[in-house]
């Protein structure tokens, strides 16, 4: 985890006793850490439940602007994730034997929603739509309502996206109750979404009763600019990840000083008119940058040191340098791709590997709500065949039962036909 503020020790500490407390007490210890960080008093965890009745008509009170810019969204996401919907498969070698794999769906998942400084109706689409084209049985989702309030864009995105159950709770007992369940809410097998060093520090430490997305970190961008852009259109391309969290990382890289300092000066301009510029400014100070390179090929390196979250190549040539990037989370082509589309409507998911774990992670997909069993079936040939190798391989291991248990099979092989799998 990445969250490298002083505070560290004292957020696992926090942590460790959340999580035990709502492992062992479940609903009552829920409402209690409800009560303490979102100032909600509720006399039973039903009563943080919001019914699918009061979802609807949030969906139906919206401005109808607001909702087709959700629903246009979510068509977006949807479609871009449904090719990425993998099926099962299976071959049949020449002895008759079948080899495959069955792909299914996780039975529970568990989404979390961030919500305390700001409200994400989007990470709703994002987190929920990949869980349903892959056909989850069923989606819990958690999100907090910090003072009893929560975003009605964010029940009509949990509407649109068919949650089946929505509760009021954050932070690390959101996890805690996901991944042991309690009187009112089932455990699930896997818990995804993003969220504050409260919720990835719990997220860490339930892996393994369940399964998790990933670690999520503070957001990043890095931008590679070749100096052609309006400097105004980067400054803001940067605020717009830095005002998401104080932690946030905003970067670019360019081979012309110059147009650094054109960047910086607008930075300076822009930044007053910002409603978030406090957040944003303590971004840009503690984790900014303005790196001046030799040219786009040490730009690439840069880029693939930092593997980035976000990547905008604003180039009038992207591609030319998209071959050279190996490490980003999600790569953004050509001056007129502004890195926030991709956070809310182009379709690719904006739950992506930050901290530099674009060198092995990928972003959030249908793929994290499938799962792959291997087939294995047979023929009287194929049993013969494999149990000579089998028994040899076991005898090597000194393992005697795994040898007899292959050998037999050689004994009594014959040349049944098999069925299709
Ligand atoms: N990667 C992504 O796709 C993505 C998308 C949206 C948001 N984000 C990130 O998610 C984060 C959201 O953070 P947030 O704080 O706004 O919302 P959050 O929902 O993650 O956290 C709010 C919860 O934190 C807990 N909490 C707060 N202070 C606490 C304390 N002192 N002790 C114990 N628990 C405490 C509370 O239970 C509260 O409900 C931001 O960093 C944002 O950048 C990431
Ligand atoms: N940039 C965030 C992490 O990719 C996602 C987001 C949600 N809303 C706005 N932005
Ligand atoms: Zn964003």
């Amino acid at each position: 985890m990445d969250w490298d503020s002083g505070a560290t020790g004292q957020v696992e500490q926090v942590v460790v006793e959340i999580l035990e407390a709502v492992r062992r007490r479940g609903d009552s210890a829920v409402l209690e850490y409800t009560a303490r960080f979102d100032r909600i008093t509720a006399s039973c965890v039903a009563e943080l439940e919001i019914s699918p009745e009061r979802r609807a008509t949030a969906l139906d009170r919206l401005p109808s602007m607001q909702r087709e810019a959700l629903e246009f969204a979510a068509e977006r996401i949807r479609a871009y994730h449904q090719r990425q919907k993998t099926e099962s498969w299976s071959y049949t070698e020449p002895d008759g034997s079948i080899l495959g794999q069955q792909v299914t769906p996780l039975e529970r998942v568990g989404v979390y929603v961030p919500g305390g400084k700001a409200a994400y109706p989007s990470s709703v689409l994002m987190n929920v739509l990949p869980a349903r084209v892959a056909g989850v049985d069923e989606i819990t989702m958690l999100a907090p309502a910090p003072g009893g309030e929560i975003n009605p864009l964010v029940l009509a995105a949990a509407q649109i996206a068919r949650v089946d159950r929505l509760f009021t709770i954050g932070g690390a007992q959101a996890i805690g109750v996901l991944a042991y369940g309690s009187e009112t809410i089932a455990a699930v097998d896997k818990i995804v979404g993003p969220g504050n060093a409260y919720v990835a520090e719990a997220k860490r430490r339930v892996f393994g009763q369940v399964g998790i997305d990933m670690i999520a970190g503070p957001s990043e961008i890095m931008v590679v600019c070749d100096g052609q852009t309006d400097p105004e259109w980067i400054a803001v391309d940067l605020f717009a990840q830095a005002e998401h969290d104080e932690d946030a990382r905003a970067m670019l890289v360019c081979p012309d000083p110059l147009y650094l300092d054109q960047v910086q000066s607008a930075m300076e301009r822009l930044l007053p008119a910002m409603e978030r510029s406090e957040i944003i400014r303590a971004a840009l100070n503690s984790r900014g940058a303005l790196i001046c390179v030799r040219d786009l090929a040490e730009a690439a390196d840069v880029v693939n040191f930092v593997a980035p979250e976000h990547l905008e190549l604003s180039l009038i040539e992207p591609e030319r340098m998209l071959s050279a990037v190996r490490h980003a989370g999600a790569v953004f082509l050509g001056q007129n791709t502004a890195e926030v589309f991709g956070d809310y409507c182009a379709g690719p998911n904006h739950v992506l590997p930050t901290s530099r774990t674009a060198r092995f992670a990928s972003p959030l997909g249908v793929y994290d709500f499938q799962k792959r069993t291997s087939l294995v079936r047979c023929s009287g040939d194929g049993a013969a065949r494999l149990g000579r190798i089998a028994g040899r391989l076991a005898r090597g291991e000194g393992l005697t039962a795994h040898a007899r248990s292959a050998e037999y099979r050689v004994q009594e092989s014959d040349d049944e036909q098999q069925p299709p799998l």
